[in-house]
């Protein structure tokens, strides 16, 4: 479980993350979706639980278990590259591809880099085999097989988007941070993105943490819903409340009810 304890981040007079406490994780394998108006410190946040931002109080904490009982790890002043080996890895808003790579070489660099320590000559050849065949999990897991061999600046937005994230899943996160992960990705591709996402997590048990603008979505593919409004947890639980609440609504969408 990844847990953010009584957070707070300022910038200057503004508090963008304000006593922010959230669990995610309890159920494992859950898809979490962070949504609120512009400005509601949704990104702030992430960046937090992320370490890109240092919070001014509070703290990141992973649980763990071991031999049976559960160890707590506080992460509060953990850089973003060693929090990848707590298992917590993130994908941004805009996509971070090497270009000029096929899908596949892609897919092969980001899977390298977790064996980078492990593989030394000696092992390069049953390296090899391994690094090829969790590349060739990869390419399927994120229906990217049929464009392995296509160059990535060729392609289109939404399978720039899965090559993006299965290339996060490379480095085995137990919890994957999404910015959201279908902006810019054209109406008919949104739902297969998310789509294809969700069944890689359920797949691999991943906790998935995504922020999210489009609420149709966030009410088909949701397990959890977390609002935030003016740097604070407005609303915590099940997506009906997107339905069923009238001063959510009034928060999300502006609609006066
Ligand atoms: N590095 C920064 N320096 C100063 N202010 C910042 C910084 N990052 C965010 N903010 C401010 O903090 C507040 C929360 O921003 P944040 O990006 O977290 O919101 P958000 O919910 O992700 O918004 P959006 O949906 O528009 O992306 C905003 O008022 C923003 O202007």
């Amino acid at each position: 479980m990844l847990e953010a304890r009584n957070l707070r981040k300022e910038f200057g007079e503004l508090r963008a993350t304000d006593d922010v406490s959230l669990a995610f994780g309890e159920t494992p394998g859950e898809m979490v979706f962070i949504v609120g108006p512009n400005g509601a410190g949704k990104t702030t946040l992430v960046n937090l639980l992320t370490g890109l931002f240092e919070p001014d109080r509070g703290s990141v904490v992973v649980h763990t278990e071991e031999n049976g009982t559960t160890v707590e790890e506080d992460i509060t002043g953990m850089a973003p590259e060693d929090r990848v080996e707590a298992g917590l890895v993130r994908s941004f808003q805009i996509v971070h591809v090497f270009e000029e790579m096929t899908v596949r070489e892609n897919v092969r660099t980001a899977a390298l880099s977790r064996y980078d320590k492990t593989l030394s000559m000696r092992t390069l050849d049953d390296g090899h085999a391994e690094v090829e065949g969790d590349v060739d999990d990869l390419l399927a897991r994120f229906r990217l097989e049929d464009i392995a061999d296509e160059v990535a600046e060729t392609l289109p937005h939404g399978d720039r988007k899965l090559l993006d994230v299965a290339m996060a899943f490379a480095l085995d996160p137990r919890y994957l941070l999404l910015d959201e992960p279908t902006s810019g990705v054209a109406t008919r591709e949104k739902e297969y993105v998310i789509e294809t996402i969700v069944e890689a997590s359920d797949a691999e048990e991943v906790t998935t943490v995504t922020i999210e603008h489009d609420m149709d979505l966030v009410k088909n593919y949701a397990d959890r819903l977390v609002v935030l409004h003016e740097g604070r947890v407005f609303r915590e639980g099940d997506p009906d409340l997107l339905e069923n609440d009238p001063e959510l609504r009034q928060v999300l969408l502006g609609v006066d009810e």
